[in-house]
């Protein structure tokens, strides 16, 4: 049975199962500012960045520094956000509730707190890290306050996809936290996090075009409706799961493993994709993808990740040389 958005939106408790988290637990207003729930796959992502290094694994204190830094530089990011957008927050559904739209914190003490965030973050990650990942991290704090959500969210339907620069920034700071500059590797998963974003926020956008459409933002399910936004969708899944699979070469080590074990996550993806594409009125495509988009960026970082294990080493050494004699052999025959 099709749920309409506005239906959706009117019942807080089926709105709460497009954002998974939402219903566990209710967060003080000063911490729910800051957007949390996001950072766990923003620091995903910054670990994603180190296991493409060859600095992994890194040294436990600057492991620690990186990703303390970074979560006190998303939620810097957040809080400016949420200070930006406090009248648009309170005219839209979904976040009328928000601390600052309701009431429950005043813009002086998110901004005061959006400040010392961003020069702990500093200082974390200069003097912990060094100067290139605290630069990376200032980066991004700017391309989602100004970039996106000041410059292009009101203005363009393609506001996520050059705002999602702002998102895929983290694999950055992992990589130069790990070497001390940023190689291909890095770029690579920052370009996969880019044609990701698409799938994961217009999937969403798709369940909120009509809150969106009330306050004049124009999302592209708003400008150009769900069914060509869902083919769009499909553009970014195919080009997700092609990008991804680069990651085998990607990786110093353990792409072969890596690329075994992506096998499932890219079929899931693209089955979501399809779903979406042949049905876009279907709510339940949209919000299985949405959910299916974090779970899927959470199981690539795990996959690099796991693929710098030395066992993993092992399996792709023993790989290459199964590979190479069977090409032996074929050429032989
Ligand atoms: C411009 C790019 C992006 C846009 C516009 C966007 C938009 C959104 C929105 C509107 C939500 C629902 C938030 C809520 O109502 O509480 C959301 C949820 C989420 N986003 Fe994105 N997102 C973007 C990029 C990213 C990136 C890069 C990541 C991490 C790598 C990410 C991770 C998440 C997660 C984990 C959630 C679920 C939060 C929860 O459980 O409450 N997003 N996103
Ligand atoms: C290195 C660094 C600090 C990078 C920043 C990364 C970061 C915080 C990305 C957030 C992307 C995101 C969830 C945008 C949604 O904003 P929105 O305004 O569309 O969401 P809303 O409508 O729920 O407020």
């Amino acid at each position: 049975m099709v749920s309409s958005t506005s239906q959706i939106l009117e019942n807080p408790s089926s709105r709460n199962k497009f954002v998974p988290s939402r219903k566990l637990v209710k967060l003080p207003a000063w911490l729910e500012v800051a957007k949390p729930r996001l950072i766990p796959l923003l620091l995903a992502t910054t670990l994603g960045g180190m296991a493409l290094s060859e600095g992994w694994p890194l040294p436990s204190p600057r492991l620690a520094c990186t990703l303390g830094g970074g979560a006190l530089a998303a939620a810097a990011a957040g809080a400016l956000n949420c200070l930006w957008e406090q009248d648009l927050d309170g005219r839209m559904e979904r976040t009328s509730s928000r601390a600052l739209p309701s009431g429950r914190l005043s813009p002086s003490t998110v901004f005061a707190g959006a400040i010392s965030c961003t020069l702990a973050a500093a200082t974390l990650l200069v003097s912990g890290v060094n100067c290139l990942a605290a630069g990376l991290s200032l980066l991004g704090i700017c391309c989602y306050v100004l970039l996106y959500t000041a410059l292009l969210k009101p203005r363009t339907s393609q506001n996520i996809v050059f705002g999602g620069v702002a998102g895929a920034i983290p694999p950055l700071v992992g990589a130069a936290a790990a070497t001390g500059h940023v190689g291909l590797s890095g770029w690579w998963l920052f370009a996969l996090v880019m044609v990701w974003t698409p799938a994961h926020f217009w999937a969403l956008a798709i369940l909120l075009k009509d809150d969106y459409r009330s306050v004049g933002i124009p999302m592209l399910p708003v400008v150009k409706g769900s069914v060509f936004t869902a083919r769009a969708i499909s553009r970014y899944g195919w080009a997700t799961v092609f990008l991804s699979t680069f990651g085998v070469f990607a990786l110093p080590d353990g792409g072969l493993l890596y690329g075994l074990l992506l096998i499932p996550f890219n079929g899931r993806l693209l089955q979501m994709v399809h779903r979406l594409a042949s049905d876009p009125d279907d709510l339940t495509n949209a919000k299985g993808l949405f959910r299916w988009s974090i779970l899927y960026m959470f199981g690539i970082c795990l996959l690099l990740v796991i693929s710098r294990f030395p066992l993993a080493s092992q399996f792709h050494s023993q790989g290459i040389v199964l590979f190479t004699n069977i090409a032996n052999t074929l050429s032989i025959a």
